[in-house]
C-alpha cells in the first residue's frame, strides 16, 4: 500500500507523452494560483498558514456545542453544506457527539416539517452558514428554525444556541449575528464557498461530530507543502483535460464505499460550478458501485461514449467481513470488492472506455484532509487548462434573478 493518494492511467488511454505536454500550461496554472494575485485563491495557501487562535476557537466552540445539544441542525447549502455533510459521512460520528443534521438544503416542506417534529423532542443548537447571506433556501430554513428555538428555549437562550458562519462585514446574516449577538466566524472574503470546507464552514461541524480536524488539516498541509505541487493532482487535471479534448464530456465519478456518497456530491459542486462555463466542462456525475452497476452496468459497458470514469479506491478498509456458507464460503466482503472493482475497470477500458484510478490508503482524517486539498487543485488546475475561471459562477445567477421573480 502506498502511503500517497496516487493516480493511476495506465487504463486511461493517455501517454506519459501526452500528460507531459501539458507540463507548462500546468506551470502556468500553479504559477498563478500561488502568485496570492488572483481573486478567490485564499484556499491555496490556507493549510500552510493556519491561524492556531481560530483552530482554538472552533474547538472550544465545538465543545461547548456537544455539551449543550443532542441534536445539531447546520442550515446552509451548496458549499455552505456538502464539505461537512461528506466529511462527516466519511469519517464518522464519535459515540458521544451530538446528531448533525442538515436544513435549508432544498425547499421541501416535508423535509422540513420532519425535521422540525425531530427538534421538539431534543436539545437543539442551530449553525448557520452563508457566504452571502442571501440563499433563499438558507434565508427560509434559518427564520423557520430560529422560531421553533426561540419557542421552544426563549430568545435568550436561543441566542446562545445559534451559532453564525457567514462573511466578516457584508450581508444580511452578519448584521443580524452583531445585532443578536450570536457566537459566529468568518467565510474569509478570498475563499468561496464551494473551496471552503477547511474553513470554519466545514471544520465546525466537522469537529462538532468528533472527528479530528487538526490532523485533517495535517493532511491538507502536506499537500500544500509538496515541493510545486509534486502530488499526482496536476497530472489527473491534464488527464482530465485531454479526455474532454478527445471527446469525453462526462466524468462518472465511482466510488465503492456509500460512506463516500457526499464526497462525490461535495467534487460535483466543486467540478460543475468551476468549470461548466463559456460553453465547456466536464460533467460530473457520480456512480455508487457495486450498487449502480445493476442498474447503469448496461450502459457503463455498451452506452452512448460520452465518458471516461474516474474510481475512488480506498486501499483499506478498517472492517472485514467474511462469508460463512454458500458458494462464496471463506471470501471477505472486501476481497469481493476489489474483485468487482478490478474486473469492472477491465471490462470497461477493454470496451474503449477510459478509466482514472484515485488509489487513496485509507479513510481518516488525515487522508481525507488530503483528499480535499487533492481534488480542490485537480479542479483549479483543468479549470484553467480548459479557459475558464475556476472561481465565479455567473451562470448560477440567472436561475436565481428568475426564481426570485416567481417569489
Ligand atoms: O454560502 P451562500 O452564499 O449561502 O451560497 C451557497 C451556495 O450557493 C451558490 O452560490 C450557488 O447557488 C454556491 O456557489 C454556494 O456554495
Amino acid at each position: 500500500m502506498s502511503m500517497e493518494i496516487k493516480v493511476d492511467l495506465s487504463k486511461s488511454g493517455l501517454t506519459m507523452e501526452e500528460i507531459r505536454q501539458k507540463k507548462l500550461e500546468i506551470d502556468t496554472a500553479l504559477e498563478r494560483l500561488w502568485s496570492g494575485k488572483e481573486t478567490f485563491t485564499g484556499w491555496v495557501k490556507l493549510p500552510l498558514q493556519q491561524d492556531k487562535n481560530e483552530m482554538e476557537r472552533i474547538l472550544n466552540v465545538s465543545d461547548i456545542i456537544r455539551q449543550q445539544c443532542e441534536l445539531f441542525i447546520v442550515i446552509g447549502i451548496g458549499g455552505s453544506y456538502l464539505g461537512a455533510k461528506a466529511a462527516i459521512d466519511a469519517l464518522g460520528k464519535a459515540p458521544d457527539a451530538p446528531e448533525v443534521k442538515f436544513a435549508g438544503i432544498n425547499l421541501s416542506a416535508t423535509y422540513h416539517a420532519r425535521l422540525l417534529e425531530e427538534m421538539a423532542a431534543k436539545e437543539v443548537c442551530l449553525c448557520v452558514i452563508s457566504k452571502s447571506g442571501t440563499t433563499v433556501e438558507t434565508t427560509a430554513a434559518f427564520n423557520i428554525f430560529k422560531e421553533a428555538l426561540i419557542k421552544k428555549y426563549g430568545k435568550a437562550e436561543a441566542v446562545k444556541r445559534i451559532y453564525a458562519i457567514t462573511d466578516a462585514e457584508n450581508g444580511a446574516l452578519r448584521e443580524e449575528t452583531e445585532r443578536e449577538g450570536y457566537t459566529s466566524f468568518v467565510i474569509p472574503s478570498d475563499i468561496g464557498g464551494r473551496y471552503s470546507v477547511l474553513t470554519p464552514v466545514g471544520l465546525l461541524p466537522i469537529a462538532v461530530a468528533g472527528a479530528d480536524i487538526r490532523s485533517l488539516m495535517e493532511g491538507a498541509e502536506v499537500m500544500a507543502a509538496s515541493p510545486d505541487w509534486d502530488f499526482d493532482g496536476p497530472d489527473y487535471a491534464a488527464a482530465r483535460y485531454l479526455l474532454l479534448q478527445k471527446g469525453k464530456s462526462v466524468e462518472a465519478i465511482q466510488h465503492y464505499e456509500p460512506d463516500l456518497k457526499y464526497f462525490v456530491e461535495w467534487i460535483k459542486q466543486l467540478f460543475g460550478e468551476s468549470e461548466g462555463k463559456e460553453g465547456t466542462g466536464l460533467f460530473p456525475a457520480g456512480l455508487e458501485l457495486t450498487a449502480d452497476l445493476h442498474s447503469m452496468g448496461q450502459f457503463l459497458q455498451q452506452g452512448s461514449p460520452i465518458f471516461f470514469e474516474t474510481v475512488l479506491n480506498i486501499e483499506q478498509s478498517p472492517v472485514d467481513l467474511t462469508v460463512p456458507e454458500g458458494p462464496l464460503k471463506g471470501k471477505t466482503m472486501t476481497q469481493l470488492n476489489r474483485a468487482a472493482m478490478k474486473g469492472v475497470i477491465e471490462a470497461h477500458s477493454s470496451a474503449g472506455t477510459p478509466v482514472i484510478r484515485i488509489d487513496i490508503p485509507k479513510l481518516d482524517a488525515f487522508y481525507y484532509g488530503q483528499l480535499i486539498y487533492f481534488f480542490e487543485t485537480t479542479c483549479a488546475v483543468t479549470a484553467m487548462l480548459m479557459g475558464v475561471n475556476p472561481f465565479d459562477q455567473p451562470g448560477v445567477e440567472a436561475y436565481k434573478k428568475e426564481m426570485k421573480k416567481e417569489i
